[in-house]
């Protein structure tokens, strides 16, 4: 029987213990649930004639489970999942002190939730005219209610400079709503139920006086209750600090938690991001802070670690015993319209590589963590992070794009943005080799490519396995060798799979071999839309999970990494490579790649 639970709705299920991993225990035993529990940890051998009382650490109110044919059912409910709890399963007739001595006092953060009818939950979107807000916050906000994934109580806030009402706020997001696209039922209506759930207030960023406005006003919703409040920073990033400094003096919650969820850019180099996080730290504790990198909240990097550690066919070869090479390759068919202003100050190598692409690396290449708890899998990703080498100027190359006519349509070049310097070099484009000098990774290199207005839009991670020693085939091959290596595929985006890249004898009666994938194609296997990358974070960050987050010293190892080329490249004003819009990009990223004796896997697709 496969475990799948819907994350969110209120549903009983029965749990099989001959299809799951068992054990047997005759006393209390204990166990941390949370949505993110993997089916492992659901796992009872029982008596078939006992009882068993299931309680919550938290005072959560759970039906009394029994067995029946050695089943378990235990019903689950949203506020099951809207927070992690700890159970006790106690056999019918086993009082016992050992149960409360097994309980360790709570820390603040971690003390017991109220029941979901005490308290609410506010978020504030700081920045909600904003393109970021309208496009991804507030959809992901309705795609949580309408998943009932939201709790019971719960207001949505608008906060930003321009002067809306609330009727107007409303509208300029129902444009915006979806349903997904095979859960259309009462759409119409759960919009209108979440739209009224919305409201704005209009302020500046910096005013205190605002700030308790606003405070005044989600009091009011809150109605008494334990409140919670999460501010989403959906601004640009020079006004961070003043918003955390006014949200957590004037607006923060008094009895409940506050979190604040804080966009990238963290800072331009190791100096910014240092002086970001302590300002930061002046009104807001780390574990308020959720540095949000959306890539990490993208499927398929999420499944990154399920792939390579609950298979054994895979985590064996994960070395540089097997592993001739990895890339990560970030491409969009569109330039920078629109944000030409923004990018023009950051760069391609701060936009996606310093972040998006780093962190899946970080992810990939890191030790196997002690638990999936936030801070064992942070700490694995921090040391993995401060192994890898400074990234110098000759292991990078760098491209702009240009104006270009194509089927009678032309593009423009990324300097003929107006917002955008005439002269700037700021790259649109980069390829870069990394290196690990730890004792898995020595030598391997790991090539990342990220470029705008390519000729594609795509994400992926690909995986260069080495030779077969020994081939006994290899005349069957040719003199290219590298054509036959397996390659594993993950393509994070658009048409989420995971294909390896096998040779295969053409059927027939010659000896013909042919290049085939075993490929798991996302749309075919699992028919249900996949939910966006903020869905899945928002979510996290009202329920506190941080292991999607970015920790500062992760923050602090990502820019030691990339700060000294940053430095030199602007210092030295080197010139990007002028590929055109619409390109494969600059064909510098193959010299580069050449030099480490590695071949781009895109470019044979
Ligand atoms: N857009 C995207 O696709 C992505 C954005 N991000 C990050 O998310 C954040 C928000 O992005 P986005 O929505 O595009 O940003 P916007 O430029 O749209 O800014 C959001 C809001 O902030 C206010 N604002 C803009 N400029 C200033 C300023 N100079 N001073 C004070 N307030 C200002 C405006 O609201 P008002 O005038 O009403 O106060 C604006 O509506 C940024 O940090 C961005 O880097 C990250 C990933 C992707
Ligand atoms: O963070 C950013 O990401 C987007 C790409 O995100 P995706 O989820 O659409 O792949 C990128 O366009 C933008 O420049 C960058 O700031």
């Amino acid at each position: 029987m496969a475990t799948q639970i819907s994350p969110c709705s209120s549903s009983s299920t029965t749990f099989s213990p001959s299809s799951l991993n068992q054990e047997t225990f005759s006393s209390a035993k204990f166990f941390n649930f949370s949505r993110k529990s993997s089916p492992s940890k659901w796992a009872f051998k029982i008596s078939p004639k006992n009882q068993f009382e299931l309680k919550s650490s938290n005072g959560y109110p759970l039906n009394a489970v029994s067995l029946h044919d050695g089943k378990l059912s235990i019903p689950i409910t949203n506020s099951f999942f809207n927070f992690p709890i700890i159970l006790r399963l106690i056999p019918a007739g086993f009082t016992n002190a050992l149960v409360g001595a097994a309980e360790k006092p709570l820390a603040k953060e971690h003390l017991p939730p109220p029941k979901q009818s005490e308290s609410h939950l506010t978020v504030t979107v700081v920045g909600a005219s904003g393109d970021l807000a309208k496009k991804k916050i507030f959809p992901a906000l309705f795609a949580l209610f309408y998943e009932g994934c939201l709790p019971q109580n719960f207001t949505i806030f608008g906060y930003a400079r321009t002067k809306m009402t609330d009727d107007e706020l409303r509208e300029m997001i129902s444009s915006t709503l979806t349903c997904r696209i095979d859960k259309r039922e009462n759409c119409g209506d759960k919009m209108e139920e979440f739209l009224q759930r919305c409201f704005y207030h209009s302020g500046q960023y910096s005013s205190e006086e605002h700030f308790a406005e606003l405070d005044l006003k989600l009091k009011q919703k809150e109605g008494g209750k334990v409140s919670n409040r999460l501010f989403y920073l959906s601004i640009p990033p020079n006004i961070f600090v003043d918003v955390a400094h006014c949200a957590s003096g004037r607006a923060s919650s008094k009895n409940g938690w506050t979190r604040v969820i804080v966009e990238k850019p963290f800072g331009r180099d190791s100096e910014s991001s240092g002086e970001l996080t302590r300002s930061l730290k002046k009104y807001l504790d780390e574990d308020q802070i959720f540095r949000i990198d959306h890539y990490l909240g993208k499927e398929l990097v999420e499944n990154l670690s399920v792939l390579r550690f609950s298979n054994l066919v895979f985590e064996p070869l994960w070395s540089r015993n097997y592993i001739r090479n990895v890339q990560f390759i970030f491409s969009e068919d569109f330039g920078t319209e629109g944000r030409g202003g923004y990018f023009d100050n950051y760069g391609i190598i701060r936009d996606i590589m310093q972040n998006h692409l780093l962190q899946i690396l970080a992810l990939f290449a890191m030790e196997t963590p002690v638990t999936l708890d936030a801070e064992d899998v942070r700490n694995e990703k921090v040391k993995v992070l401060r192994s890898m080498r400074q990234l110098k100027l000759e292991d990078v190359i760098v491209g702009q794009y240009k104006g270009h006519s194509k089927g009678g349509k032309s593009y423009l070049g990324y300097t003929d943005d107006p917002t955008v310097p005439n002269n700037s070099v700021t790259p649109t484009f980069a390829a870069a080799a990394l290196f690990i000098d730890n004792a898995r990774w020595d030598g391997v290199p790991f090539l990342m490519k990220a470029g705008k207005a390519l000729h594609t839009r795509r994400a992926e991670i690909r995986v260069q396995f080495r030779h077969v020693p020994g081939n006994l085939y290899k005349r069957n091959f040719g003199m290219d060798l590298d054509k036959a290596t397996n390659e594993l595929v993950l393509r994070v985006q658009p048409d989420e799979a995971i294909y390896l890249k096998i040779n295969n004898k053409i059927p027939g009666l010659g000896m013909r071999f042919d290049r085939s994938d075993l490929n798991l194609l996302y749309s075919a296997r699992y028919p249900k839309e996949i939910p966006d990358a903020y869905e899945r974070l928002l979510l996290d960050a009202i329920e506190g999970e941080r292991r999607l987050f970015i920790r500062s010293d992760e923050l602090d190892a990502a820019w030691a990494i990339f700060t000294p080329l940053l430095k030199e490249l602007e210092g030295k004003k080197i010139s990007p490579e002028l590929y055109p819009y619409g390109s494969r990009g600059p064909v510098g990223a193959h010299y580069l790649a050449a030099k480490y004796d590695v071949r781009w896997g895109d470019l044979a697709e």
